[in-house]
């Protein structure tokens, strides 16, 4: 699919479904075709036309404490809005998720946001948490990975950690994988790879309010 034809609506993404009962049982889940191929490959053509311009240097931490910190994470971000056809098309896909993770999990998820992330060849992210319990409206996480043919050696693999420190899951972030966990619970970092990397990450969140702000962003 070229990017011209790639003017994609939620209904038409065709989502493989998510093992409900793996996500409540172990915080985590990964899917291996979330998406099908071309589809992704639309998302990855489009992330590649993007002007530079177009990417920000990722940050951590949110509000005043917010800092971008080279030694943390390397990566570029961009994130989604309504306004571009194919990024609201994957926007509401993942909407569509939220609406069954509550049906089915009861989790109250109550809105979602992501972005494009852009990891040059050698870029990392260390070890981190996505959320600290009770201080972040970040539920759970998703990551969605665009690259295709991504080898063992190439690197950049997911790593997730268990609560003693051990390793759960390597993840090679292969084309059209989906890998959603527990924000608050799961450390885990990103390593260093060979290739330009490309993935959408999100998070779904809860309605709370933080520090007299209704609706903290990142
Ligand atoms: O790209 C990945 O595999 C994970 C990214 C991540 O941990 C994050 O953006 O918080
Ligand atoms: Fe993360």
């Amino acid at each position: 699919m070229t990017l011209t034809d790639a003017r994609l609506a939620a209904d038409d993404f065709a989502t493989d479904a998510i093992d409900i009962d793996q996500l409540a049982e172990h915080g985590y889940v990964i899917v291996p075709n979330f998406l099908p191929r071309s589809q992704c490959s639309a998302l990855y053509d489009y992330a590649q036309q993007l002007a530079p311009q177009a990417w920000q240097q990722a940050g951590i931490g949110r509000s005043d404490n917010y800092t971008t910190n080279t030694a943390v994470r390397q990566d570029k971000i961009r994130w989604l809005s309504a306004q571009e056809p194919l990024e609201n098309a994957y926007l509401e896909m993942m909407d569509q998720l939220r609406v069954q993770l509550n049906r089915e999990l009861f989790m109250g998820l109550f809105d979602y946001e992501c972005h494009l992330a852009h990891y040059p060849p050698g870029a990392f992210y260390r070890k981190h948490l996505d959320a600290f319990k009770g201080r972040s409206n970040r539920i759970l996480t998703t990551v969605f990975y665009l690259n295709s043919e991504w080898q063992e050696a190439d690197g950049g693999q997911l790593v997730i950690y268990g609560e003693r420190g051990e390793v759960l899951e390597t993840v090679l972030p292969e084309a059209g994988k989906l890998v959603v966990f527990l924000s608050d619970v799961f450390v885990h970092e990103v390593l260093a790879g060979l290739r330009d990397r490309f993935s959408i990450t999100g998070w779904y969140r809860l309605n709370t309010s933080i520090g007299g702000l209704v609706d903290p962003t990142s």
